[in-house]
This record gives C-alpha cells, sequence and structure tokens, in this order.
C-alpha cells in the first residue's frame, strides 16, 4: 500500500501547469464511441485512473483507444458491443455515461447499476427519465440497467429536476442523433457540459445553449470523429489555489481559467487571499492571515462540492467560525472525522459543518475517504505540525496527476512512498532528515 507523507511548515511558491479537466475528459471519451466514422484525436488528457478505466470500458466494447502521453485516440468504427459490465461501473460511476452515446448509435445499452458511494446515493433516474421521454424502454433488473428502442429515439422536451451534470451530458449525447428537436430545461451549466458540447457540434451535432440553463438539440443522421483539446481542470486548479493560500504562498497556477473559478475566487477574496490574472492563468497570493467565511455548495455557478473538502482545509486555518454547507451531496462529509483525527475543532450540524479556526492542527495517519478528501487531508497537512501519513490513495489517483510531486516542487515537504519503505514515524524521520 502506499501512502502520501506530508510535514507542514514551508510555503509554497512558483508555477503550476493545471491538467485537463477529468470530469470533461470522461464523457467526451464516452461520446467518442458515437462516431460510426472517423478517429477522435483528444488533447491534453490528464494520466487518471478514471482515464484508464474509461479506455477499459470502450475496448471491451471493442473499440481501439490509444494513449499515448496526453493525447487519446478512439477508433469506434468496428461494430460494438453494448455493454458495461459491474467492475468498471464499480471503479468509476462515470461509466454510465456511455448508455447515451450506445443507444444514440445502437438504439440499445446495458450497464451496471452503478450504486452509492462515498459521497452519496446518487441515483440515475435523471438520466432514465430523459431517455424514457425520448422514447427509449428502461428496464432495471439482476443489478444492471437497459436501455432499447425500436428505432430511432425521438427528441423530446426534458425537465430536470435538479441540474445534473450526468442526466445533462447522458441526454445531450443521447438527443445528439434522435429525430428532431430535444429541449433540455434546468440543466446543468458547468463548464465540462460546455465542452461535451463544443466536441459534439465538431463531430456534426447541432447543440446551441451549453452553458446556460436550457440546451436545445436537432438531431442529425450521424456523427464522425474530430480533434479536441479538453478544458483545463478547475478543480485540480482550485485544489492548488488553496495549496497557496493555505501555506501563504505565491503560486502561479497556469492553466486556471478565471471565467470556470469564478465563485471559488469570490469566497477565498473573503478569506484574504490575492489574486493575479496573468496571461494564461492565475497568480495567488496567500495571506498573514486567513479570515473565516460562510459557503454553500450549489450547481455551477455556484461553489462546487467537489472543492467543499479543501476549502474546509483552509477554514481550519481562518481566524473565526466558518460555515460549510453541503447542498449536492447528501453525505459528502466523511473527511470531518479524518480532519479530526488532525486535532480540527468541526461541529456536524446537519448538511452543515461548523469550523472553529484557527486550529491547531496536527500530522495524524489519515484515509482519503474520497478523492477530494484525500486532497483536502494532504492540504492540511501542510500546516499541521509533525507528519501526516494519508492512505488510500486510490481515490486520490482517480483525480489528480502526480499531485505530491506538484506540492513538492512549488517548495512542499512532501513524498510519496510504499508501506514498506518506512514502517516508522521515526523512520520517516530519518528519511526526510537526509533528503
Ligand atoms: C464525472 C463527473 O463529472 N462527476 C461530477 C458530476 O457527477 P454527477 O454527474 O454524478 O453529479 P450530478 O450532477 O448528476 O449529481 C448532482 C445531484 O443530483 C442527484 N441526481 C443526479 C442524477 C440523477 O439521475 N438523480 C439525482 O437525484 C445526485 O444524487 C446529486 O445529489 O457532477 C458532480 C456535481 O457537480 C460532481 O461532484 C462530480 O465530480
Ligand atoms: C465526485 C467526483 O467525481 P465522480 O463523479 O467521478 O465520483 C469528483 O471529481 O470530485
Amino acid at each position: 500500500m502506499e501512502k502520501i507523507i506530508v510535514r507542514g511548515g514551508r510555503q509554497l511558491n512558483g508555477t503550476v501547469k493545471v491538467e485537463g479537466a477529468k470530469n470533461a475528459v470522461l464523457p467526451v471519451i464516452a461520446a467518442s464511441i458515437i462516431a460510426s466514422e472517423g478517429r477522435s484525436v483528444l488533447h491534453e488528457v490528464p494520466a487518471l485512473a478514471d482515464v484508464e478505466t474509461m479506455r477499459e470500458v470502450l475496448r471491451h466494447m471493442n473499440a481501439d483507444v490509444n494513449i499515448e502521453n496526453n493525447t487519446v485516440t478512439v477508433d469506434a468504427t468496428n461494430t460494438l458491443l453494448t455493454e458495461a459490465p459491474f467492475e468498471y461501473v464499480r471503479k468509476m460511476r462515470a461509466s454510465v455515461l456511455v448508455l447515451g452515446p450506445l443507444l444514440a448509435r445502437y438504439g440499445h445499452a446495458k450497464v451496471a447499476l452503478p450504486g452509492g458511494c462515498a459521497i452519496g446515493s446518487r441515483p440515475i433516474d435523471l438520466h432514465l427519465k430523459g431517455f424514457e421521454a425520448m422514447g427509449a424502454n428502461v428496464h432495471v433488473g439482476n443489478g444492471f440497467v437497459e436501455v432499447y428502442t425500436n428505432g430511432r429515439l425521438q427528441g423530446a422536451k426534458i425537465y430536470l429536476d435538479v441540474p445534473s451534470v450526468g442526466a445533462t451530458e447522458n441526454i445531450m449525447m443521447a438527443a445528439a442523433m434522435a429525430e428532431g428537436k430535444t429541449i433540455i430545461e434546468n440543466c446543468a451549466k458547468e463548464p465540462e457540459i460546455v465542452d461535451l458540447a463544443n466536441y459534439l457540434n465538431k463531430m456534426g451535432a447541432k447543440i446551441v445553449g451549453a452553458g446556460t440553463e436550457t440546451i436545445k438539440i436537432e438531431g442529425v443522421n450521424r456523427l464522425r470523429g474530430v480533434e479536441h483539446t479538453i478544458i483545463p481542470d478547475r478543480v485540480e486548479a482550485g485544489t492548488f489555489m488553496v495549496a497557496a493560500a493555505i501555506t501563504g504562498g505565491n503560486v502561479y497556477v497556469q492553466g486556471a481559467v478565471t471565467e470556470h473559478l469564478r465563485s471559488l475566487i469570490s469566497k477565498m477574496e473573503e478569506m484574504g487571499v490575492k489574486f493575479q490574472e496573468e496571461e494564461d492563468g492565475l497568480r495567488v497570493l496567500g495571506p498573514k492571515r486567513l479570515k473565516a467565511t460562510d459557503i454553500k455548495t450549489l450547481p455551477h455557478p455556484g461553489f462546487p462540492t467537489d472543492m467543499q473538502s479543501q476549502i474546509m482545509s483552509l477554514m481550519l486555518n481562518a481566524h473565526g467560525t466558518s460555515v460549510i454547507t453541503e447542498t449536492v451531496f447528501e453525505n459528502r462529509f466523511m473527511h470531518v472525522e479524518e480532519f479530526r483525527r488532525m486535532n480540527a475543532k468541526l461541529k456536524i450540524e446537519g448538511r452543515s459543518v461548523i469550523v472553529e479556526g484557527p486550529c491547531e492542527l496536527q500530522g495524524a495517519e489519515v484515509a482519503a475517504t474520497d478523492l477530494r478528501a484525500g486532497a483536502a487531508l494532504i492540504l492540511a497537512g501542510l500546516t499541521a505540525e509533525g507528519y501526516t501519513r494519508v492512505t488510500e490513495l486510490k481515490h486520490l489517483d482517480r483525480g489528480y496527476v502526480n499531485l505530491a510531486e506538484k506540492l513538492a516542487k512549488l517548495g512542499a515537504d512532501i513524498e510519496r512512498i510504499k508501506e514498506d519503505e518506512s514502517i516508522t514515524t521515526e523512520n520517516e524521520h530519518q528519511a526526510f532528515n537526509a533528503s
């Protein structure tokens, strides 16, 4: 088992470059299987475990997927299998995003039901409601969901009860080749939705309104593979922004897109952090003294739930009482217990966490309960006294490429080791002292 060991107290300085967005690349790779002609060449693809899982899903279905450095080539011109088994969906819920493309191209898709995960129950009822509105039959049984249609999907007007990112993506992909016009109301407005729509439009789709609350799609007969560059990862960028702020550092986050990060920037400004927009990124200047603030997570352009645990690390270091309320997922506070192991003063009240800062954080052995929790524990470790050892790195690797190495380059005292390389804290001391 691997773990990341961080010793707090170092200020971060320098430049870090943001990778392509996980939450953009997964739907884009899934969408690439709609193309019955031509290959898709995708650039700025991050080397994440989730990308590898998506490749396995596509390969299982008989598509050719080639990864070279940060470029992924997908050739889906073979006849594809229309099933994704549990072994993939279990590893990564985003596997359900093949439902829309398969339904569009073959009129059939069968995918294992994803079930809940560490952050909530995460049903896919809205995805299925959308497919049904387009004339598909939905059958759920034996741990699978099967969607099929006799003939072509029909364009429809679909209202989403909540602006689900995945449902918007799945319905948009299915509607791209439906007969007639589909209108998705109260849809998600995340930048990753816009990236997917741009990719589909390059493939020949006719989609307008992505990034607003109503998307209109005029179905076309076929889509072809094209070249596309994935947008920068706003959550990875946000994680480095917090790393700079928490250590009172000066970090240039190259590739950070201000437009995608407005809510985070504005909340961090309230906490005393300064930002300078530069040519192709954002400079973050951490203050001497962080101030407490209140935050509520919301769908975009509100404060992103995927930054909730990282901003909680910042609150732990801020002066005063902060309240953070999670409204997107019902159970995304697993990291609170881990923070407590680090001497954090936190109280859960319903869907809110009350943080009494600044906390005198102490290094401890803590587990990454989900990928963002993993990042948040590392961030807290940057200011804790002594050594913080973060385990369960498989979660972290789903969404971050070389996080420890990148933080080390910025000056953090951090390394990733195999368990047997360091068994006791004493060994860790020696390892650090020798370096
Ligand atoms: C791969 C990817 O892009 N993952 C992101 C995506 O997940 P994902 O697409 O799964 O998240 P959704 O936007 O669908 O979920 C938002 C809320 O809607 C609920 N819901 C969703 C679908 C549905 O059919 N029924 C339903 O009730 C969910 O339980 C949740 O409470 O958006 C989330 C919210 O920004 C992010 O945290 C994830 O990082
Ligand atoms: C919750 C996340 O991802 P996923 O939807 O892939 O689980 C995330 O990226 O924080």
